[in-house]
């Protein structure tokens, strides 16, 4: 019997906004097969890619490759949280968040040749509420629009801009109190994001210092927005800078607690996650393994 290390893939079917392309025959040609014996699964339905993720590591899989978006990364992540096995990435969605942060190659081909040469490295990964995630998580605005995309047939980068364009005039901020770094603060929130990643995808950086291995997560928080702040963010965000503290504040931290009156909506790597009155967030280090390229 072959003593290969196996690798896994995971394949959501119903990811990505790009045509469909038949990603077994495109494994079949670019893996190196003298170095890894692998197979390939299909998710029959959401949160199927957990339990798929957690049965390879179990089995002593070396490498489980998540395809799809950002939430088939989160679900098989998931699965092999504080095991031996490693994640491994061909990014099909439309964001890519962590995929772009670990700087894999977004064309399909040569992200499964990087598996031939990749190495293994740890990472972070933060819960909030329990959920677990790996780029980001966040309460207010930023969950509201992941809860309308959600709903939203039409993907892609244009469907994303053109509904917060839409909804960030009318979305209003709520008061929250947050405990972080041992202090206490009473504040508005607009959006209040937990950054273990740099970047939600599509390089936009909410948190550009964010380190994936650091240890810690940082928070961005908009006390409320307007016109002017919109733009300075924005711009901040797409070209990778801090924005100004009139605009947004950054923190460091190893957890944040956050006490609402009104219930806020909340998400984990940009899937909709509900509403709560209050949040636990918190950073579990070096957590996960990911192939990375050498
Ligand atoms: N077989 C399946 N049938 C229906 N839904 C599935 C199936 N497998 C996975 N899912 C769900 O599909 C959802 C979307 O997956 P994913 O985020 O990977 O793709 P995407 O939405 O196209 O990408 P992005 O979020 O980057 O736009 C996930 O929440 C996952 O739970």
């Amino acid at each position: 019997m072959s003593k290969l290390p196996r690798i896994r893939f995971i394949i959501n079917p119903v990811s990505g906004t790009r045509s469909k392309v038949d990603v077994a025959a495109r494994v079949k040609l670019n893996l190196d097969h003298s170095k890894h014996d692998h197979d390939i699964v299909y998710t029959d339905y959401a949160g199927h890619a957990t339990e798929l993720a957690a049965a390879a590591a179990a089995d002593g899989f070396a490498i489980v490759v998540a395809v799809g978006g950002d939430g088939t990364v989160n679900e098989v992540a998931r699965g092999l949280l504080h095991t031996n096995t490693a994640l491994g990435i061909l990014p099909k969605g439309s964001g890519n968040g962590l995929a772009r942060h670990l700087q894999l190659p977004l064309k399909l081909d040569n992200a499964i040749k990087a598996l031939n040469t990749g190495q293994i490295s740890e990472i972070d990964s933060g819960t909030i509420n329990d959920v677990p995630f790996f780029t980001t998580s966040g309460i207010g605005f930023d969950a509201y629009i992941s809860s309308v995309f959600a709903g939203n047939k039409k993907r892609g980068l244009k469907t994303y801009v053109e509904l917060v364009l839409k909804e960030v005039r009318a979305y209003k901020h709520l008061p929250v109190k947050v405990t972080i770094n041992s202090t206490e603060l009473e504040t508005d929130c607009f959006v209040m994001a937990f950054a273990n990643a740099a970047q939600y995808g599509n390089n936009a950086y909410i948190a550009p210092l964010a380190d994936i291995r650091d240890g810690l997560l940082d928070v961005c928080l908009v006390r409320q927005l307007d016109f002017v702040k919109a733009i300075n963010l924005s711009y901040c965000m797409l070209t990778r800078q801090l924005a100004n503290v009139q605009s947004a504040e950054y923190f460091k931290t190893t957890g944040v607690h956050v006490q609402t009156e009104q219930p806020m909506m909340f998400h984990a790597d940009g899937e909709y996650k509900g509403k709560a009155t209050e949040f636990e967030v918190k950073l579990n280090p070096l957590s996960l393994k990911v192939v990375i390229p050498s």
